[in-house]
């Protein structure tokens, strides 16, 4: 069972089905009809993403949690259920104001509103805003925006700190702006970075700076 609180597995229900429905409805659309319409859409990481980085959280106990596309709340779900586990802080930022109230909304309903603050915004800019470190980044925006965005949040990125970035192997639409975010991970000496073949692809780079006394 991915969650043991029944007012979050009543949430998660309702998600799962909105996602089932909407997975049809995108498959009947004639070519080239998405692109207008990708606000309508959940666009979630995914159960079994989700599941993965709810367990993760829960094993990292990360102290600030940073969540780059709330959209409706799918994935915020997940994480927050985590962070109220482990007394995380957990910020979720969107640039859409209408998704991030109906994933408060969702949130509320879950028991979970205490545990997310909601940032509505672009994200560079709220990144740039926050002056603190980010145990936990969860990197699921427009995929142009991954090398902007990673560009951003690296120097936030604490010791030991954990960034997970989405669809690294699929849309297919995405490579390219994949290919360069991978590029500029891999560029980096203090990040370990992996490959998961979880869902649509998640890669988890984790900093550790040379001198750690861990090492
Ligand atoms: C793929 S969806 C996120 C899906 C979500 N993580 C989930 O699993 O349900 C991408 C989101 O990025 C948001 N976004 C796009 N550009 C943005 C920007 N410049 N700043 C913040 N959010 C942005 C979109 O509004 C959209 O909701």
């Amino acid at each position: 069972m991915l969650f043991s609180d029944p007012d979050v597995l009543a949430i998660f229900t309702e998600y799962d089905q909105r996602h089932q429905s909407e997975r049809e409805r995108m498959q009947q659309l004639p070519p080239g009809a998405f692109g207008e319409l990708r606000d309508e859409f959940l666009l979630p990481i995914g159960a079994r993403v989700g599941g993965y980085l709810r367990s993760l959280v829960i094993a990292q106990q990360p102290a600030r949690i940073l969540e780059l596309g709330t959209s409706y709340g799918y994935s915020t779900l997940f994480l927050a259920d985590a962070a109220r586990e482990n007394g995380s802080k957990l910020v979720s930022v969107d640039v859409d104001a209408a998704k991030q109230d109906y994933a408060r909304n969702m949130m509320q309903r879950a028991g979970l509103a205490d545990h997310v603050e909601f940032r509505c915004g672009d994200a560079l800019d709220i990144i740039a805003q926050d002056q603190g470190k980010w145990d936990f980044v969860l990197l699921d925006i427009w995929k142009n925006l991954y090398l902007p965005c990673f560009d951003a949040v690296y120097p936030k990125l604490a010791e030991e700190g954990i960034l997970v970035s989405d669809n690294m192997i699929a849309p297919a639409s995405a490579r390219e702006a994949v290919r360069a975010y991978r590029g500029a991970v891999r560029g980096k000496p203090d990040l370990q970075t992996m490959l998961l073949p979880i869902g649509s692809g998640i890669e988890m780079s984790i900093r550790w700076t040379e001198g750690n006394p861990k090492l």
